[in-house]
């Protein structure tokens, strides 16, 4: 959110418009923050967490032509599904307006496929969406993330293990507002109670 301050304030522009200012998002405002939903979409894109998920063939299969053996191991590679052009035009562009324009026609859900596939697909996937649009819609409500005042800017930066981390950066976490405050001490005393 750092680097991508036009998508951070526009989702405040939107939570704040259907939450207002005197309580935290809960799940039921999911459904009016279609911009919400689709930062987190291109969050997932941008960098899929796991770039390599390997399967195998119970049994003898064919594809386009290939005949791959029963026991192989198969890898979907979710970073090139991430890079597709005709499904996310300028891929390297962090846009979550493609998941709500006229792109939106051909631009896959991408936790269509960074949470796996077929019956071994995460079965966490449910839990996570959930906690990831709260833990989202809540920072965004009350905090503004903005560039460090001194020493290296944050870049798009990971590891390259197996499920892929942003390595360390810095940034500056700053209340939006005195009602802000208030939520957060709030939140705050409610998690110690
Ligand atoms: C952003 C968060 C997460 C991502 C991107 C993610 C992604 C994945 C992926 C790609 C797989 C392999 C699926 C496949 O083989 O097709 C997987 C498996 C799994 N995930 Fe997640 N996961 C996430 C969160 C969670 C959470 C929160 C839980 C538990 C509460 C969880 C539990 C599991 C389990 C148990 C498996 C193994 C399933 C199996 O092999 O049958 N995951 N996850």
């Amino acid at each position: 959110m750092t680097l991508f301050r036009d998508a951070q304030k526009k989702a405040q522009a939107e939570i704040d418009r259907v939450v207002g200012p005197d309580r935290l998002p809960n799940m039921h405002d999911a459904p009016q923050m279609p911009y919400v939903e689709a930062l987190i979409k291109e969050v997932h894109r941008i960098h899929p967490i796991v770039n390599l998920i390997p399967h195998a063939t119970l049994t003898e299969d064919e594809y386009k032509g290939y005949t791959i053996p029963a026991g192989a191991s198969v890898i979907a590679n979710t970073w090139a599904f991430s890079r597709d052009e005709n499904m996310y035009p300028d891929a390297e562009r962090f846009d979550p307006d493609r998941f709500l324009d006229a792109r939106a026609v051909n631009a896959v859900d991408p936790r269509n496929y960074t949470f796996g596939m077929g019956r071994r697909r995460c079965p966490g996937t449910t839990l996570t969406e959930s906690f990831t649009f709260l833990a989202v819609a809540s920072m965004l409500a009350v905090f503004d993330f903005e560039m460090p005042l001194e020493g290296p800017k944050p870049e798009l930066k990971f590891d390259d293990a197996l499920t892929s981390h942003p390595l360390p950066f810095t940034c500056r976490i700053l209340p939006r507002s005195a009602a802000a405050v208030v939520l957060i001490n709030q939140q705050r005393a409610s998690q110690h109670a």
